[in-house]
């Protein structure tokens, strides 16, 4: 777990890009094995819901407990119970055409992903979808585990013939190619939607699930994780007491008490 306090987001990003060629894998199963294996918060995490982290975060004082509003499952299925993606953010900022200033980009994003990370997208304010079925494609082949875009995709079946689990605040039909281009790989992103203005940096680590996103700091992460699992079994217990006919606030008295705080 040492790592995490020793490098920073950026640096970590590049520890994982100096890992890709040991990392390299053909099938998603395979990577996300050794991802985990990788990375001891990836592993700690796969066990809890969007809601235990946001949980976490809220103890830790953390807005709306890291919740980023918007994008929802769409693949492998709307909103399947079983779809969950942990990873840390490979981010790509999408700017319209008409911004002159903002930097162009060499290489393709989708060529440069680490295995193990989640694609976080940033969209322009367009209906024109930034994500199709031969990113994910490509996004699977280098083994990442999932993407999140903050606006529309397109060719929904292709995602969704490819197992591979799509976030997105909605579904499109156009390629963003007349309105929108790429500007910056791996950095910070605003996501503002619903009266949100939060930032996703490069190596957060994204947790998504049936429930919509979540954005843990990668520096919150340690801290998060210690509070998880006590929290998580006091919950069990108090939904044993309530089925077995106590009153909720006498369960969550009883089980929530010796909780710490933070
Ligand atoms: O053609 C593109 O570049 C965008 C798209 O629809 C895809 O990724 O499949
Ligand atoms: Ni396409």
């Amino acid at each position: 777990m040492c790592i995490i306090y020793i490098l920073g987001p950026r640096s970590r990003i590049s520890l994982y890009r100096d890992l890709r060629p040991l990392l390299a894998c053909s099938t998603r199963e395979n990577c996300c094995t050794m991802t985990a294996s990788t990375d001891p918060i990836v592993s700690a995490l796969e066990s809890f819901s969007t809601c235990d982290v946001s949980d976490a975060l809220l103890k830790l004082n953390h807005p709306n407990g890291g919740f980023v509003a918007g994008p929802t499952l769409w693949s492998p299925e709307r909103q399947a119970g079983d779809s969950k993606v942990v990873g840390p953010a490979y981010t790509v900022q999408y700017v319209p055409l008409s911004d002159t200033v903002s930097p162009k980009q060499a290489s393709h994003y989708i060529d440069l992903i680490p295995a193990g990370a989640v694609v976080f997208i940033s969209s322009p304010k367009t209906v024109n979808a930034v994500y199709g079925g031969l990113m994910s494609t490509r996004a699977q082949a280098s083994g990442a585990v999932g993407t999140v875009v903050d606006g529309r995709v397109r060719d929904l079946q292709e995602h969704r013939a490819l197992g591979f689990p799509v976030f997105a605040r909605d579904v499109g039909t156009a390629s963003p190619y007349e309105v929108a281009r790429v500007s910056g790989i791996n950095v910070p992103l605003q996501v503002r939607n619903e009266g949100q203005d939060i930032t996703v940096n490069p190596g957060d680590y994204i947790i998504a699930d049936l429930n919509g996103v979540v954005c843990l700091p990668v520096e919150l992460a340690e801290q998060a994780i210690a509070l998880i699992a006590p929290q998580v079994y006091a919950d069990g217990r108090i939904t044993e007491d309530i089925k077995g006919g106590m009153l909720f606030i006498e369960a969550s008295k009883k089980h929530r008490a010796a909780l710490k705080k933070a």
